[in-house]
């Protein structure tokens, strides 16, 4: 893709550019009264947090497939795994994490979200924030639809990867087949024994464009999401959902509920061990 081509390639329906993306869903990072959302944006830093501060044992190399201009989903992570890669298909999005890492002048604000995660952590916000971003290693590339997203870049299977809000995007259009190979795409940039967490939209019919309702013809529903990560050689180790405020009218789309799921590539051997002490970890 040309230099050109990058500067005017839209970032989604919804939004021209990356930048309009963040300031559309993010006037306020931290909000807890977002029309459709209500106050998920806490809930979704306090699972991140959660998880990142169990005991298990997630590696040192994370990728973040779709990061967009993003990087709030990253900030627990990044306290247990030094190497994060960020990947999108959208080369602004990817300039605008670019931008943060290197502390730009005109570089998005996510102090709110930084300071959200160092007081549960009790750790000061300033060397998190540092500490985030020098375990941004790289930018890269990605395509959920190829059979390997990263290419034509070349990595070794990831420790850890996160994803939110990328492959319902990726597919809102495309129908549930394509998701399922895409979820088997993303999944198999992970190591055996390595764990996923994904953050998905439920139950969205539409999203409004231009005031008017696009249809989304993927209808994502928690127990096919669950179903097609289990295909794929996960298996679902929690799953929790915060549901988005009864409203009359939308701002962005019609979504019932945010899904957030933590899940491991287990070993075939290791697997089976677990079966049969505990069946209570697979949902
Ligand atoms: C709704 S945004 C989510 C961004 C960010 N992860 C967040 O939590 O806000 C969806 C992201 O997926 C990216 N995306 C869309 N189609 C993709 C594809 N086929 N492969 C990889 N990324 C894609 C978009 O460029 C966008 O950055």
């Amino acid at each position: 893709m040309s230099s050109k081509e990058v500067e005017t390639q839209m970032f989604d329906d919804h939004c021209k550019s990356a930048r309009e993306y963040l300031e559309f869903n993010w006037p306020d990072v931290m909000a807890i009264d977002d029309v459709d959302e209500g106050a998920a944006m806490p809930w979704i830093m306090d699972q991140f947090h959660r998880t990142f501060t169990e005991d298990r044992d997630f590696g040192e190399r994370l990728l973040d497939v779709g990061t967009g201009p993003t990087i709030y989903q990253l900030i627990s992570a990044s306290r247990v795994l030094p190497h994060i890669v960020c990947s999108d298909i959208h080369q602004g999005a990817l300039e605008e994490v670019r931008k943060w890492k290197n502390g730009d002048a005109g570089a998005f604000d996510w102090s709110s979200a930084m300071q959200h995660v160092s007081g549960l952590e009790g750790t000061g916000w300033e060397e998190r924030q540092d500490q985030l971003r020098r375990a941004i290693k790289d930018t890269v590339f990605c395509d959920v639809h190829n059979e390997n997203p990263l290419h034509p870049a070349v990595f070794r299977p990831f420790d850890t990867i996160i994803s939110t809000y990328c492959l319902e995007g990726a597919c809102f259009n495309k129908g549930r087949s394509t998701y399922k190979k895409a979820v088997k795409n993303v999944c198999s940039l992970l190591k055996p024994d390595g764990y996923i967490i994904l953050l998905s939209y439920i139950g969205v019919t539409y999203y409004l464009k231009d005031g008017k309702k696009d249809p989304d013809n993927l209808r994502l529903d928690t127990d096919f999401v669950l179903k097609n990560l289990s295909e794929a050689g996960i298996t679902v180790l929690e799953a929790s959902e915060f549901k988005t405020p009864d409203r009359e009218a939308c701002s962005y789309s019609d979504v019932k509920s945010i899904l957030y799921v933590v899940g491991k590539k287990y070993l075939k051997g290791d697997y089976l061990r677990l079966l049969s002490e505990n069946n209570d970890h697979c949902v």
